[in-house]
């Protein structure tokens, strides 16, 4: 019955023609499909010994920012944050193009998978998203990410709140007439509640994509909605991580000590700090069960290993970055141990700027106030890391605002205003951590890290003797339990201290020169003095 109901939805939407429907597959179902001799190409994957299938996701193993865009049109027009770097406009036209590519694509395929799931923990914020694909995988993957109704919940899903339409099989032909950047894309319709995706087949495209539209509808409802990770100790203390792709989110909340609420993407309401997905996107790069103990354990049937080096038999090796340095799995929040359900908690007290700084000036970890809280916010100084975007191939310095600019659906005070909002309404303390380098050429280590989190965790570090960084007009604890002699000081890991100097000197100018754009309002032009300085220090 429901199948009947489902194609005659999605003949409504514009997919005709004949297809066997799998609607919600069941994870043997996508499995054995996934394995199926009768799959040819990246549609195959590989069996492995942890139980779970790996993929290959073909050309692109990372978003591809270049390529998408969103229409503008009366709804969009003066509410989305149209910038040089992020959404694209386009107009309807070249959308009802893309669209027919899109539905023919999909009319043709001789079997789609339709999956129907939330993003969103809570029932009032939530977005019903239906997903229509036709490779098993691309299913797969959106089942682990998703929030997976029960079958109460399916049954009275009711009308999606919005639809995307993956028909990655389809390139298109007339990008140049279309002002497009190539034969790729990734459109949203805001209008039409509808996100279409033709050329590449990197699933990120849809989970970064529906949250781009929570990015847009939940701030305009006063929420805060962010780019961060979200674990809850046993006394219901809450800390999120925020922090661009590969600066530790994911990593650093997977701590065996806490209960995880999720690892990438959360909302802040008045009841306190919430969930949009159903599972976790680690990335697996050298992954070692020594170090990263919890995600190695996730990694088993039902998972999706994506882009890493299987042998004969069965055998994953991590250490091959042959393919890409974004070798990822994805896996239902369940196969981490220790996890709230539903996830969600209550108000944060300890927010955490995760930063992989490339230049190795800043402290591995400052104490922030207020304004300097809002300041770094806005900044969103960081690295992006290899691989995780199309053309990134070493770490390149960056300001991203919010430690998410590529999924800002609103200009970024938005997001800052809701976020410093729930801050001081609920007394939570801000901390810039340096998951990246050092003076010492390399990446500070996860134990360093780990320490300095536990630091922030437990209170240490606001008792802990302090010293203020110059030019970068911070505070940094002078020693921590756990933490390695030498490290928190950036100065002392350098064997000229002049050549800090002369570092510091040129990112404080960066700084400077990135918060231009914010200092037309009395509020930015009052935070220029909370952020880093040329002003050479006087010494007392
Ligand atoms: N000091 C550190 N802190 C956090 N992660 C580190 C550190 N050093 C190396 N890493 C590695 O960096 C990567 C962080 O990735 P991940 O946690 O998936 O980031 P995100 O979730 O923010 O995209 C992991 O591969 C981790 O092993
Ligand atoms: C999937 C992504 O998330 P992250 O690297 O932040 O975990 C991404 O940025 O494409
Ligand atoms: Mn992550």
């Amino acid at each position: 019955m429901k199948n009947i109901r489902v194609i005659k939805e999605l003949q409504d939407l514009g997919i005709t023609g004949y297809h066997e429907v799998s609607y919600n597959p069941t994870y043997e179902e996508l499995y054995q499909a996934e394995v199926s001799h009768k799959r040819k190409g990246y549609e195959k994957g590989a069996q492995t010994d942890t139980g779970c299938v790996a993929v290959k996701t073909g050309i692109f193993t990372g978003r591809s920012p270049k390529d998408r865009y969103i229409v503008k049109d009366d709804i969009t027009k003066d509410t989305i944050y149209w910038d040089d770097k992020v959404n694209f406009p386009t107009t309807k036209e070249v959308w009802d193009d893309l669209k027919s590519l899109v539905l023919e694509q999909l009319s043709t395929s001789p079997k789609l998978y339709v999956v129907d799931a939330f993003c969103g923990t809570n029932a009032d914020t939530r977005l019903k998203v239906r997903f229509i694909m036709e490779v098993a995988w691309q299913a797969h993957f959106v089942t682990n990410m998703f929030i997976r109704p029960s079958i109460y919940e399916l049954e009275t899903f009711g009308e999606p709140d919005f639809v995307v339409m993956n028909g990655s099989k389809a390139i298109n032909p007339d990008w140049k007439e279309h002002g497009l950047n190539s034969e790729n894309f990734v459109v949203f319709n805001l209008t039409e509640k509808i996100q279409i995706i033709g050329g590449t087949w990197y699933g990120g495209e849809m989970k970064k994509g529906m949250f781009a539209m929570m990015n847009y509808y939940l701030p305009l409802k006063g929420m805060a909605s962010m780019h961060c990770s979200a674990n809850v100790g046993e006394k219901g203390d809450v800390t999120i991580f925020f922090g661009l792709s590969g600066t530790g989110k994911t990593t650093l909340s997977a701590d065996p000590k806490r209960y995880l609420i999720g690892d990438d993407e959360h909302g802040w309401d008045n009841n306190g700090v919430f969930n949009y997905e159903g599972g976790c996107y680690a990335k697996v790069i050298d992954l070692s069960e020594n170090n990263e103990p919890d995600i190695w354990r996730a990694i088993k049937r039902d998972a999706l290993l994506e882009n890493v080096i299987v042998d004969e038999y069965g055998e994953i090796n991590y250490f091959d970055h042959s393919i890409t340095e974004n070798s990822r799995v994805s896996y239902p929040i369940y196969h981490i141990n220790k996890i709230v359900l539903p996830s969600k908690a209550g108000h944060a007290s300890k927010i955490i700027y995760l930063s992989a700084d490339a230049f190795g000036v800043l402290p591995p970890v400052s104490i922030l106030d207020e304004d300097q809280a809002q300041y770094h916010f806005l900044c969103g100084y960081t690295s992006k890391l290899a691989g995780t975007e199309r053309g990134i191939t070493e770490p390149e310095p960056s300001f991203s605002p919010a430690f998410g600019e590529a999924f800002l659906t609103l200009h970024p005070t938005m997001y800052s205003k809701t976020l410093i909002g729930k801050m001081k309404e609920h007394n939570a303390k801000a901390y810039l951590v340096n998951t990246g380098w050092n003076g010492t050429g390399k990446r500070i280590s996860l134990k360093n890290t780990r320490a300095i989190i536990d630091a922030i965790i437990n209170s240490e570090i606001d008792a802990a003797p302090t010293r203020d960084i110059p030019f970068l007009n911070l505070t940094i604890p002078t020693a921590l339990s756990g933490v390695s002699e030498g490290l928190l000081d950036p100065r002392d890991t350098y064997k000229d201290k002049a050549e800090w100097e002369r570092k510091a000197k040129d990112l404080a100018a960066r700084y400077i020169k990135n918060f231009e754009q914010y200092t037309n309002t009395e509020e930015g032009k009052r935070l220029v003095a909370a952020g880093p300085s040329l002003e050479v220090p006087v010494l007392n």
